[in-house]
């Protein structure tokens, strides 16, 4: 059908982005990277969407997505089916900079940890938009988050730059809108369906990272 297309774009939602990261859980509750990295991927198209102020930051978590997409299709891909294999095979094989950066200065384990911090982010920042009212800002909203998470591991030049771009953030009815989730009360009920399962996904990353020392990877 002509302008197929376009008309993709325009139906992107995002409770689909939001409902890959159910996807990532295994049953015995371990992370999928595939469709950790997919559900990036969707946060980053709608980030785009967003206007091209947050280009820097689209593209610094499109390197990242790239970094460990090749590590899933190259020669030891099978290692690299859930976070816990790929830390484990990783640090087995001393793939990892443990203190500072080395021979492995984009180890998957290192990667990852900066899209993890990032979904901390996510988290904090779902939840304010879940329980705010028509008058509340998203800048605020976000830079909040942003200062309980991701902030606290940026040099003031990046924690400048993010917080400049916040304050062009559409205000809340015009960021519901590009949600396109439906009506306000729809996107609260969706964030409040989806926000356990990002937060259970954090977890088991997090308590993954800290058994065996991963949180502070240079
Ligand atoms: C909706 C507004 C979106 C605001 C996004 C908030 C996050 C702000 C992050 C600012 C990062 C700036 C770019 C630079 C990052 C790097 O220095 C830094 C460290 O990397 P290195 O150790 O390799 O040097 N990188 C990072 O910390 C990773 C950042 C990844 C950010 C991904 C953000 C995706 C945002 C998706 C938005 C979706 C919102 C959906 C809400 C309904």
């Amino acid at each position: 059908m002509a302008g197929s297309v376009a008309s993709d774009d325009q139906k992107f939602c995002l409770t689909e982005v939001l409902d890959t990261f159910k996807l990532c859980l295994s049953e015995n509750k371990e992370v999928y990277l595939e469709q950790y990295v997919a559900g990036w991927r969707g946060l980053v198209k709608f980030l785009n969407s967003l206007g091209s102020v947050f280009g820097f930051i689209s593209k610094d978590a499109v390197n990242k997505i790239q970094v460990l997409v090749n590590y899933l299709n190259g020669e030891n891909g099978s290692q690299y089916i859930t976070v816990q294999s790929m830390v484990k095979y990783e640090l087995d094989n001393e793939l990892v900079d443990l203190t500072k950066r080395g021979s492995h200065p984009e180890s998957g384990c290192r990667t990852l940890l900066r899209l993890h911090r990032a979904l901390r982010w996510l988290e904090l920042f779902l939840e304010r938009l879940r329980t705010s009212t028509e008058d509340s800002k998203t800048s605020v909203m976000c830079a909040e988050s942003y200062n309980e998470s991701l902030a606290l591991h940026h040099p003031w030049v990046v924690r400048k730059a993010a917080g400049m771009a916040f304050l062009v953030l559409p205000g809340r009815p015009a960021f519901f809108e590009v949600m396109n989730v439906g009506p306000p009360e729809q996107v609260v009920a969706m964030l409040g369906e989806a926000l356990p399962l990002i937060s259970e996904v954090y977890q088991i990353t997090e308590e993954l990272y800290a058994q065996h020392l991963l949180l502070d990877l240079p």
